[in-house]
């Protein structure tokens, strides 16, 4: 039996990124940034207004009050955009709008609120200290400081950031473009008649969804029965486009395992992991494409992926966040696991109490209670029993 950790390697072995390229910010977004970002300018790139209203020496206004206004000729008017900007004599003022750059010899704004606005001779009802509503230049970034780190996903804010740094484009890892098989021949696309005897196919639905949300890109192929044949044809159909297949069923110990069957010895090991949900598994090279076989219980598909594959699609895709959010919580009753397995179970994690309530049973087919769980709880291979009240590790499963 191979161990979680041995299995988690043989996986990441597999997976490499594509290589990187440069993307316009709209096409970025959602993307993962190839390497750090530096600023190449400062931000603000020059020291600049921050208050619509008037560029004082502040000494000059020093006595100002409501009870002793004081008035000072205005000389220029800077809105927003003026490149030329003429230079503050002692004595006067310049009125000026949120944004513009500050004229030389100015070292504080006057709020237009503290004055009457006049835009000849400003009359002026109180004091500001010198340097009052001037945004520095690099108070915000300087030049040569590390804007963003490689691994960040690009999302509004930091697109922002890129666009006021003047980058056009930016450096991206592609997504991993992985394709999904669901395996059986008792399988039926939902929103069709079901006989007795077949089910509704939803691995491949789930499995791709579970890829989507890791960062990858997933195309759901049309399910196929347990015949050799049509598995295999499907499969070089579609493994020089991808970066990674992954199925689903027919690796187990029965006799139409069409996964295990078809690729077993041809560059794919199939073996039985010590975990639970997830314990038959198989990983290797299809024509050159990796492969991940995992097992067709829903539940087992589902926790093989959290397990191995979101962590080892993350890390190729360069994402600096590659596990789940993992806390400690204490469980609300007794558990009992098996001895030598790494045991999953769903929950229901409540981070107010710092607590965990197990919801349903170990088995593997107990979909419901994935699909109403918010995390997976991890109890190591040598815990037999956890007495209610102890931390157990947990996984977050809450999408991000
Ligand atoms: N004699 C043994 N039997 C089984 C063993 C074993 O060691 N010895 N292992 C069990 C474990 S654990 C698991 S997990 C399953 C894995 O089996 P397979 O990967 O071969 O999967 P299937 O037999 O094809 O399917 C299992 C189960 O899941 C349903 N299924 C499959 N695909 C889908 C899908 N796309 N959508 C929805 N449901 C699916 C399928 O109908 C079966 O009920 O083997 C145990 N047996
Ligand atoms: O290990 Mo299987 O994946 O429990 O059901």
């Amino acid at each position: 039996m191979r161990s979680v950790s041995e299995h988690e390697s043989a996986i990441s072995e597999l997976l490499t990124g594509r290589p990187e390229y440069e993307a316009t910010l709209s096409a970025a977004q959602g993307k993962i940034l190839a390497r750090d970002v530096i600023a190449p300018r400062p931000l603000p790139g020059f020291d600049n207004s921050a208050m619509d209203g008037y560029a004082v020496v502040a000494s000059d206004i020093a006595a100002a009050g409501s009870d002793s206004p004081v008035s000072l000729p205005v000389a220029a008017d800077i809105p927003a955009g003026r490149t030329d900007i003429p230079a503050l004599e002692p004595g006067s003022a310049h009125r000026i709008m949120t944004g513009a750059a500050v004229p030389d010899g100015a070292d504080a704004i006057v709020p237009v609120e503290l004055t009457d606005g006049a835009t000849s001779v400003v009359t002026i009802n109180g004091a500001v200290a010198s340097g009052k509503h001037i945004r520095r230049t690099g108070e915000d970034i300087n030049t040569g400081e590390v804007a963003l780190h490689r691994g960040q996903v690009l999302c509004a804010p930091q697109l922002g950031l890129l666009a006021a740094l003047g980058y056009a484009t930016v450096p991206i890892v592609p997504p991993m473009r992985v394709v999904v098989l669901s395996t059986g021949s008792e399988l039926v696309a939902p929103g069709q008649a079901l006989r007795h005897g077949e089910i509704y196919e939803s691995n491949g639905i789930m499995l791709a969804a579970a890829v989507r949300e890791a960062g990858g890109e997933a195309a759901q192929l049309r399910f196929v029965s347990d015949d050799q044949e049509e598995f295999l044809s499907t499969l070089r159909q579609h493994a020089a486009d991808a970066d990674l297949i992954i199925t689903s069923g027919g690796v187990s110990a029965g006799a139409y395992e069409v996964v295990k069957d078809s690729l077993a010895g041809r560059g794919v090991e199939f073996v039985k992991v010590a975990m639970q949900p997830g314990m038959p598994q198989g990983c290797g090279l299809f024509e050159g494409t990796p492969i991940v076989t995992l097992p067709g219980n829903p539940v087992s598909a589902l926790i093989s992926f959290e397990v191995f594959l979101r962590p080892a699609l993350r890390s190729a895709m360069g994402f600096a966040d590659v596990t789940r959010l993992r806390h400690r919580a204490r469980v609300t009753e007794n558990i009992r696991s098996m001895a030598g397995k790494r045991q999953f179970r769903r929950g229901i994690f409540d981070q107010d109490k710092g607590t965990v309530e197990l919801i349903g049973p170990p088995a593997s087919h107990f979909l419901r209670w994935l699909a109403l769980s918010n995390c997976l709880v991890e109890i190591p291979e040598d815990v037999t029993e956890i007495e209610a009240g102890t931390e157990v590790p947990v996984w977050d499963l809450r999408c991000t």
